[in-house]
């Protein structure tokens, strides 16, 4: 699977640009501020509908500007498929792929399994329990659009459970059926969600420690670790036993959406404990056991996006990417980076074709 060529409109800085690409390599390289992560963020647009920068979707118009468009031929199990996405103000997104809008993103998510890496990946370090949720369900998602499927499900009872909760709270009343309903179906498919996180991590964990040990090279011991109120009890007895705090809270406390996923270096957070370059090894360890997984779950190699990376490794891990191109691990790879002499002995030393884009 690879992209041919894409056409940005209006997308952030650009007005108009057009790129025809390579079959392995493709850099973006320039100055700061040019536009060498937007390109890299329209290409995200096309796999998951959304940008992996800005989720204020309007913000991504260029300013001044009334839409955007991003356009894309991509070649996937030897067809040509033509890609769509694009924002109006005022109106909602439209996800076209051969001329025919989706009806529902959810039904693009997997079609083009994409892996980026990025300094923004930080964000999952320091950032709250939901920005590692969302790691685990979008991996997830990309595989299993049943399980995509629940979790849309899931959070809609919750936002229904929680306006129950403060109508109660307002009218000072109690309304145990439909209360007893809502538990019943969060616990429905809480239980799916739960049953699907614990298989994934399964076999997400031994892949991480892998890449990690390769990165790293170290002896340095590392953890992911899943957390959830459902290892403790059931949901329905969980949502039971809450109750009188729910309704003080106006707020349903128990549940998979306080799930965490958490980080540690040495049986502590890594947040606190680890340091910058500790940190920079989990996060590429992570996000190649991504791809890793993608790539074994869908047979398909993702298109993968490196953001800024070269600046954020020393020589020895720019060596363990090399060795990784060269070795067939990846397939189509899209770089950015400011410095267009190491980007091409970079490149250079892999032996793969490439494509240069000065922006
Ligand atoms: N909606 C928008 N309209 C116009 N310009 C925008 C919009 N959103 C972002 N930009 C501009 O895009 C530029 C940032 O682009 P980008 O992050 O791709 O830069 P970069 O080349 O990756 O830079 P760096 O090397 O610093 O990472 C900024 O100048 C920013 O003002």
């Amino acid at each position: 699977m690879h992209l041919n060529k894409l056409s940005l409109f209006n997308y952030k800085n650009f007005s108009e640009a057009g790129f025809d690409f390579d079959i392995k390599i493709n850099c973006f390289v320039g100055k700061n501020g040019i536009g060498k992560t937007n390109v890299l963020d329209a290409i995200y647009h096309l796999a998951y509908g959304k940008s992996y920068f800005n989720p204020l979707a309007v913000q991504n118009i260029k300013h001044g500007e009334e839409f955007f468009v991003i356009d894309a031929e991509l070649e996937k199990n030897d067809r040509t498929e033509q890609i769509v996405c694009s924002l109006k103000k005022g109106q909602k997104k439209v996800l076209k792929r051969n001329g025919k809008a989706y009806d529902k993103f959810s039904d693009h998510i997997g079609f083009i399994p994409l892996v980026i890496i990025s300094p923004a990946d930080r964000d999952l370090i320091v950032e709250g329990s939901e920005t590692r949720r969302k790691f685990m369900d979008s991996v997830i998602s990309q595989l299993d659009s049943t399980y995509l499927h629940q979790l849309i499900q899931y959070q809609k009872v919750i936002v229904q459970r929680n306006a129950l909760l403060k109508y109660f709270a307002l009218n000072h009343t109690f309304d145990n059926d439909t209360l007893s309903i809502y538990n019943e179906q969060l616990n429905e498919f809480g239980k799916s969600i739960f049953e699907k996180r614990k298989e994934f991590l399964e076999e997400f964990i031994p892949i991480f420690n892998v890449h990690h040990q390769a990165i790293t090279g170290s002896e340095e011991s590392v953890q992911l670790v899943y957390e959830s109120h459902l290892f403790e009890k059931d949901l329905l007895t969980l949502l039971q036993e809450n109750i009188n705090k729910d309704r003080a809270l106006h707020y349903t406390s128990s549940g998979i959406h306080k799930d965490d996923l958490s980080f540690e270096i040495d049986s502590h957070p890594i947040k606190k404990f680890g340091s910058q370059g500790q940190q920079k090894s989990f996060l590429i360890a992570l996000k190649l056991a991504q791809f890793e997984f993608l790539k074994k779950q869908s047979g398909v190699k993702p298109i993968l996006l490196f953001d800024d990376i070269f600046d954020k490794l020393d020589e020895t891990r720019v060596a363990k990417i090399v060795e990784m191109v060269n070795s067939e691990t990846f397939g189509q790879l899209f770089i950015s980076d400011t410095h267009p002499e190491r980007t091409e002995a970079i490149v250079k030393s892999t032996h793969q074709t490439y494509k240069i884009f000065n922006l």
